[in-house]
This record gives C-alpha cells, sequence and structure tokens, in this order.
C-alpha cells in the first residue's frame, strides 16, 4: 500500500490513513454503491460494526471494487454480548465468514461494557486473533483510562486506536491526551455530532471560519482533528460530501483558529445522549 504524507503511524508499526468512511445508515445494495463510490473517490479505510447491520455490503464492496484487497483497510468491532475469550475469538472468524474477508486490517472492541467487567478476556482474544493472522491491527472503541490500563497490564500489549465520541461540541481532548499518553492514537466517532442530533455543521463560529479559508465547515472540523493528531471517520452516503470529506487536510488552520473551535466544548452537555462509557452497555 502506498504511504501518504498525512498517514498516521500506528504502534504496532501500521498505518492509516487520516479519514475513514464511517457506515452507520449506509445498508443495502444502494449501500454497496455508497461504499463503492468512496473507494473510487480515494477512501482507503471503511468502518463498520456488526450492529450497523451492513458487514455484508461491506465485504461485497471490497470484492467488486478494482482497487487489490491489500489497498483497502475494513475495521469492525466486537459487540458487547461477546466479551467472554471463546465467544469473542469465534465471534470473528464468523464475521470474517460473514465479509467473505481472509483478515482485517482493524479489529475493535466495541464498548468497554464495565458492568460485565470481561473487557480483558476480550482483549485475550483480538491479541490471540492477531497473532493467528486474523486481524492485523487490534483496537478499542470508548474505552476509559482505567480500562486501556487494565489490559495493557493484563496482556502487556497496548491497543493501537482507541475511537471515542470527539466533535466540537464533546471535544473529548480529556481522552484525546489520555491515549497520546499511552501511545495510542484517537480515532474521532461522530464528527460532525451525527449530523441530525445537533447543529455542529451549522454553527456559526465554524461557518465564519470556513469562509476565511474558503473550505466547508465539514473541512474545518475534520483538519482541526487531523492537525490535533486525531484520524476522524465521518458517515456520508452523498458523494459531493465523501469528496469534501477527503480534500480536508490541504490547508492550515492557524493556531488560534484550533484553540477557537476547541473553544465551542460543551463539556458533558456536549455528549450525544446516553453514550458515557462508564455507564454505556452495549446488549448486542
Ligand atoms: N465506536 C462507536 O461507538 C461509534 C462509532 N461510530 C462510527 O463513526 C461514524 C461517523 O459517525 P456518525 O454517527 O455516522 O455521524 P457523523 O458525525 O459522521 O455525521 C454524519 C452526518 O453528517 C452528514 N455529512 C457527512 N459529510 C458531510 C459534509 N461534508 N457536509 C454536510 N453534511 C455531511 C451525513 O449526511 P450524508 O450522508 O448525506 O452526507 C450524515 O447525516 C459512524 O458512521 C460509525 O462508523 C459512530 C458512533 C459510535
Ligand atoms: O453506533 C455505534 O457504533 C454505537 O456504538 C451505538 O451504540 C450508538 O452509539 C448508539 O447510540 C446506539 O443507540
Amino acid at each position: 500500500m502506498a504511504v501518504n504524507h498525512n498517514d498516521f503511524i500506528l504502534n504496532d508499526g501500521g498505518l492509516l490513513p487520516f479519514v475513514g468512511l464511517g457506515t452507520i445508515g449506509i445498508n443495502g445494495d444502494q449501500g454497496t454503491f455508497e461504499i463503492l463510490n468512496a473507494l473510487n473517490t480515494g477512501y482507503r479505510l471503511i468502518d463498520t460494526s456488526t450492529n450497523y447491520d451492513n458487514e455484508g455490503i461491506v465485504g461485497e464492496a471490497v470484492r467488486r471494487s478494482a482497487l487489490p484487497r491489500e489497498d483497502i483497510l475494513i475495521s469492525t468491532k466486537l459487540p458487547g454480548s461477546y466479551h467472554e475469550y471463546d465467544r469473542a475469538f469465534i465471534f470473528i472468524q464468523e464475521s470474517l465468514r460473514r465479509m467473505g474477508l481472509k483478515y482485517f486490517d482493524k479489529y475493535l472492541i466495541h464498548w468497554p461494557n464495565p458492568k460485565d467487567g470481561k473487557y480483558v478476556e476480550a482483549w485475550k482474544a483480538l491479541v490471540d486473533a492477531q497473532k493467528q493472522g486474523l486481524i492485523r491491527t487490534i483496537g478499542v472503541s470508548n474505552f476509559e483510562p482505567e480500562h486501556l490500563d487494565n489490559i495493557i497490564a493484563e496482556t502487556g500489549v497496548t491497543p493501537a486506536t482507541n475511537q471515542v465520541e470527539r466533535h466540537p461540541y464533546f471535544n473529548n481532548n480529556r481522552m484525546v491526551e489520555e491515549n497520546k499518553k499511552r501511545g495510542v492514537l484517537t480515532e474521532a466517532w461522530s464528527p460532525f455530532g451525527r449530523g441530525y442530533l445537533n447543529d455542529v455543521l451549522q454553527n456559526a463560529t465554524i461557518k465564519e471560519i470556513a469562509d476565511q479559508y474558503d473550505k466547508t465547515p465539514a473541512q474545518i472540523i475534520l483538519n482541526w482533528n487531523y492537525q490535533a493528531g486525531v484520524l476522524t471517520i465521518p458517515k456520508s452516503s452523498n458523494p459531493m460530501h465523501q469528496k469534501d470529506n477527503i480534500d480536508s487536510t490541504n490547508f492550515e488552520l492557524a493556531s488560534e483558529d484550533m484553540k477557537t473551535i476547541d473553544s465551542l466544548d460543551k463539556g458533558e452537555a456536549g455528549r450525544v445522549e446516553g453514550q458515557d462509557p462508564n455507564e454505556y452497555h452495549e446488549y448486542v
């Protein structure tokens, strides 16, 4: 795979592009075309999960794409009710079969489900699946510092990435720093606050900055992440938005503009409702 100047280097030596395609709501045969369009537009990383009901079409898009398999990075996630070691290990194999793939480029524990307290077992399964060649890069999602420290202490293996909520109204700089301290790359989920749930993309301050740079609000938000060392996975079904999003690092935001965007943070009130990882329980 070609190395791009804006790739992130992982603690396992792997590389990830600065932006991937989020896929919540990309479903069915139409979804296959949307993913293929993204691949044709230059996306290399596709983020999915069993509970997005689209692992099948993601696999289909990989097969239909003219790109060689090794030029596409597929990342999916282990659901909360499969944290026991044996269930996790078998689930990874099942997920591979469902997608028709021989290996995953990246595989994450979706939520720590701390009340169950089995995420260390799940991590051990990911470590072993990686050893057996089923997964190239292993990581986590929605992990708090305590969860990161527990899996590292129990296995000696540090996750390469931690995918957490981050957008201008909940910048989660706390977790960006905690991840960085441990050599873990932060991936930002819902970088536009999910679009429909709040007005991040319509925010007047972000629009003003966008006008100054002759960019779109989406491009400003994605570059604010990139310059903070954070990978983003915006979802888009729209070819124009997909293009907008991948063309978002060809300019530099001044440090005062970075700080202005940081200042839009609303703390806990800015989170997408009900997504505190210490409380959230994934039942799937
Ligand atoms: N690990 C986890 O627990 C979680 C992971 N995720 C991952 O993160 C991804 C992204 O988050 P998601 O919640 O989907 O929401 P996003 O914050 O990515 O927002 C998606 C919305 O923004 C719109 N949009 C995208 N690009 C543009 C643009 N350039 N201009 C204007 N509007 C735009 C989309 O519309 P349109 O399609 O029309 O472009 C859609 O309505 C998910 O799809 C999933 O892969 C999400 C939640 C939790
Ligand atoms: O979309 C995801 O990746 C999730 O983890 C979901 O839990 C999502 O965040 C949600 O809110 C489901 O109600």
